[in-house]
């Protein structure tokens, strides 16, 4: 079992995010004063209800979003330091709820493409063992056209894989899924964290998703209200519907 201690240096940290882009149109800030750490060899996940400010949260761990006050950290570097190599390898770590792919590509051919903009073409090696660690080795050579949505998560994870940092970003990831869909999706991620020493972060609003994390990071009203380590779904639900102000 992976361990949380507090003495770890976070892959990423923010302190006292604030986003306010949007407060006019959305009547609050999506984030306010949003602090919260992500180990290496661990699964987060950022819990709350629609609108709650997670994807907003987790856009700004990725450097996608630049945050209106507050601090994002990667390892002991502030992301405003990070060359526009380093940035562009971080934001590809964030794979949306939708992932858009081209539809023309074989698997293969899409991880190696998508892992290329950062300048450096993967190996074969990489690519299949980031196929693999999501279980899709056997698909490598299969167009996406002919895979599910399930699979094109994954793909989409995998994408992300062959370089950068050990961190992940993935915006609901059982978003569309049938059960079955989730289980495969959540055991990737369980792989990166376990064979490959990841840090992984999804945003969900479902309790029973979260569940599977290492540690559920609880957000309402754009404001962290809490963390519970070995979440169930039940402490989590329970915790949400304490908060006042969660929505
Ligand atoms: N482009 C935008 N224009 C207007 N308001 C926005 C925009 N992006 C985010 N917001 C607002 O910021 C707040 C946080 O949004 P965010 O998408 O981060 O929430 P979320 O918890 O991810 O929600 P969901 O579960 O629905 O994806 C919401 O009030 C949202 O309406």
């Amino acid at each position: 079992m992976p361990h949380i201690t507090d003495i770890r240096l976070p892959v990423v940290q923010l302190v006292r995010v604030c986003v306010e882009h949007h407060a006019a149109a959305a009547g609050r800030p999506a984030l306010v004063e949003a602090s919260v750490g992500f180990p290496e060899r661990s699964l987060t996940a950022v819990v709350g209800p629609p609108g709650a400010g997670k994807t907003a949260l987790l856009r700004c761990a990725a450097g996608r979003e630049r945050p209106s006050r507050g601090r994002v950290f990667k390892g002991s570097r502030e992301l405003a330091a990070l060359d526009e190599r380093e940035l562009t390898q971080l934001r590809r770590l964030y794979v949306p709820r939708r992932p858009a792919l081209p539809p023309a590509h074989t698997v293969y051919e899409h991880v190696t493409q998508a892992a290329s903009v950062t300048g450096r073409v993967p190996s074969e090696a990489a690519v299949m063992e980031a196929l693999r660690l999501v279980g899709l080795e056997e698909q490598a050579a299969s167009r996406l056209t002919d895979l599910s949505a399930e699979q094109h998560k994954r793909v989409a994870i995998a994408a992300a894989l062959p370089v950068g940092p050990r961190v992940m970003f993935v915006d609901e990831p059982s978003d569309g899924l049938d059960d079955a869909g989730v289980q495969r999706v959540m055991d990737a991620m369980r792989a990166l964290v376990e064979r490959a020493g990841y840090s992984v972060v999804i945003a969900t609003r479902a309790p029973a998703v979260a569940a599977w994390a290492d540690r559920a990071v609880l957000i309402g009203g754009g404001r962290v209200v809490g963390k519970i380590d070995w979440p169930t779904s039940d402490e989590i639900a329970a915790e949400l519907a304490d908060q006042p102000d969660v929505c």
